[in-house]
């Protein structure tokens, strides 16, 4: 099928993707869905009719139905690791129940989730104080996907934050939480420790130096910490009681946990309500991913037109660009979604992957990026597809006049993108600014845009708790979607261990050990110039 799809990229090889609108005038319909508000528009791709057929047959022959069925069902899906990948479970609000291994997993999904509820409202009503009073101030310490989703999430629903101000630490780099500290009152600040494992060196570093530095400022760390972890001995250990922590199942992986107790931070952010609203949006999503067919599934289009670009076009990166300046965080996020998820050369089965897995994602948000790198996605020797995604309106009445502007930059960035300027255009463009003759020549072809450049446009009704929900959702399946028609397990992630295993065998070495002999040259020199210059 990758072969036949490959016949259709070189059958449209030179067509013009505003020609398509001109031979279609219900193009832009009918490659367009909608579910529950939520708009995906790929008509400005060369996907026509026979490649979407093309495309969608992947999905059955992939089995897709069986392996959505077998996700929502818990079983264990991550072969690796023998787990399931059950976060839907935890947004599954009116749903029933969901059994892993013989045991329904609903009663400790509502159970947790109504602890959440109570602890985020103490903290937020102040029966919950710090040494010095009602808590002013929350730090979060985690890293990766501990830290991305409720930073990412917090940002995005910031007109709904009521509650104590977040931060967010993550890096060991100590500038990061000394940088955090500075402004806190150690008396009124409440940490919360986020990490799966509870060993995560980043987390763990931070963690005893908050800790310190509470001690130090008369803060009581026994009574202004908490933990979300599944390893709740561990946290008992660091001093964290049982009362104060807050535990996942292992059938939750870390980059897609925001929806359960990681989410926390948030929900003390924008409080429980708020809290369940996103929920709702996310459990929306996934009742649109296991209904609707192919064709009409959001996840699914936007899996097969990644695909697409990626696999059968062979494009090696895609640019994320919400025009939705609450959205910053959210190239980051679907970094370690989709690169840590699909990222892989080895097929479930263990046989090697043939051609491109997850293609390399990267973004900012509009309208910043244009006045950077979007030089370069006009006029570069690299197509690189974007993904738009922009509010119909914010949450500012009294600013619509930037919002106007806003949309009207991101509908002209996709429609220049793909309709381009040519030469004639822009030698007339010249001609009509006085200039002529050679320079006219040297000048204008300065001045051509390729066009046929691909884009997808995401669009809601504004970016509710709600909608965020939806979003992220659909985000998730998507990267699901891609992995059961690569072949990929999705759901862990090997790729990270190897740098953190070397980086514990070199810190004694940094520390003066003198066995740099196992070590290749170009470390070994770094190491040198390090001990020179270092402290
Ligand atoms: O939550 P933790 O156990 O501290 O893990 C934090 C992160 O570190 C690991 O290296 C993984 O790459 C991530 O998937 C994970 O989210």
């Amino acid at each position: 099928m990758w072969r036949e799809l490959k016949a259709l990229h070189d059958q449209a090889q030179g067509r013009r993707i505003g020609e398509l609108f001109e031979k279609d005038r219900n193009r832009a319909d009918r490659f367009s869905i909608e579910a529950d508000g939520v708009r995906l528009d790929y008509s400005k791709t060369q996907i026509d009719d026979g490649i979407r057929k093309t495309l969608t047959a992947l999905c059955d022959r992939r089995d897709l139905a069986a392996r959505r069925a077998a996700m929502f069902a818990g079983a264990l899906i991550n072969e690796t690791e023998h787990r399931a990948a059950l976060h839907s479970a935890l947004r599954n609000l009116d749903g029933g129940p969901v059994v892993v291994e013989g045991v329904d997993v609903m009663p400790q999904v509502r159970a947790c989730l109504g602890r959440m509820q109570t602890f985020a409202a103490a903290v937020r009503s102040g029966a919950l104080t710090g040494c010095g009073g009602p808590v002013t101030d929350v730090v979060n310490i985690g890293i990766g996907g501990s830290d991305l989703g409720p930073a990412m999430a917090t940002l995005a629903l910031a007109p709904y934050h009521d509650g104590p101000r977040l931060h967010y630490v993550s890096n060991v780099d100590g500038a990061h939480i000394a940088d955090t500290l500075k402004a806190l009152d150690p008396k009124t600040t409440w940490v919360n420790v986020s990490s799966k494992t509870f060993t995560t060196v980043e987390t763990m570093t931070n963690a005893h130096t908050a800790r310190d530095w509470m001690a130090r400022g008369g803060g009581d760390p026994a009574r202004q910490f908490s933990a979300i972890t599944n390893a709740m001995e561990r946290a008992g250990d660091f001093g964290i009681p049982p009362e104060r922590a807050f535990g996942f199942a292992d059938w939750v992986g870390g980059r897609y946990s925001i929806w359960g107790p990681i989410g926390l931070p948030l929900m003390i952010a924008v409080g429980p309500e708020t809290f369940i609203e996103f929920l709702r949006g996310g459990q929306a999503m996934d009742d649109h991913f296991r209904a609707a067919p192919w064709g009409e599934n959001l996840p699914v289009l936007m899996a097969l037109t990644g695909l697409w670009h990626s696999r059968v076009c062979g494009y090696p990166t895609r640019a994320v660009l919400p025009y939705d300046q609450r959205l910053a965080r959210l190239p980051a996020y679907l970094q370690q979604l989709e690169m840590e998820s699909n990222g892989k050369s080895v097929a479930m089965d263990g046989s090697p992957v043939m051609g491109r897995t997850g293609p390399i994602v990267w973004g900012e948000p509009g309208t910043n990026g244009q006045h950077a790198f979007f030089q370069l996605l006009h006029q570069g020797t690299d197509v690189v597809p974007c993904e738009f995604l922009i509010a119909a309106r914010g949450h500012e009445p009294d600013l619509a006049h930037h919002h106007r502007l806003l949309i009207a930059s991101c509908l002209a960035q996709s429609k220049a993108l793909m309709l381009g300027r040519s030469p004639e255009q822009a030698r007339a463009k010249m001609a009509a600014q006085g200039g002529e003759g050679a320079e006219l020549d040297r000048q204008a072809r300065h001045r051509v845009f390729a066009g046929n450049r691909p884009s997808v446009t995401l669009s809601y009704p504004q970016l509710t708790p709600f909608v965020l929900g939806q979003i992220i959702a659909l985000y998730e399946h998507r990267v699901f979607v891609e992995g059961v028609i690569l072949g990929i397990n999705s759901f862990d992630q090997f790729g990270v261990e190897l740098g953190k295993e070397m980086a514990t065998s070199l810190g004694p070495v940094l520390d003066g050990d003198d066995s740099t002999g196992g070590l290749d040259g170009s470390t070994a020199a770094l190491v040198a110039f390090v001990r020179r210059n270092g402290a």
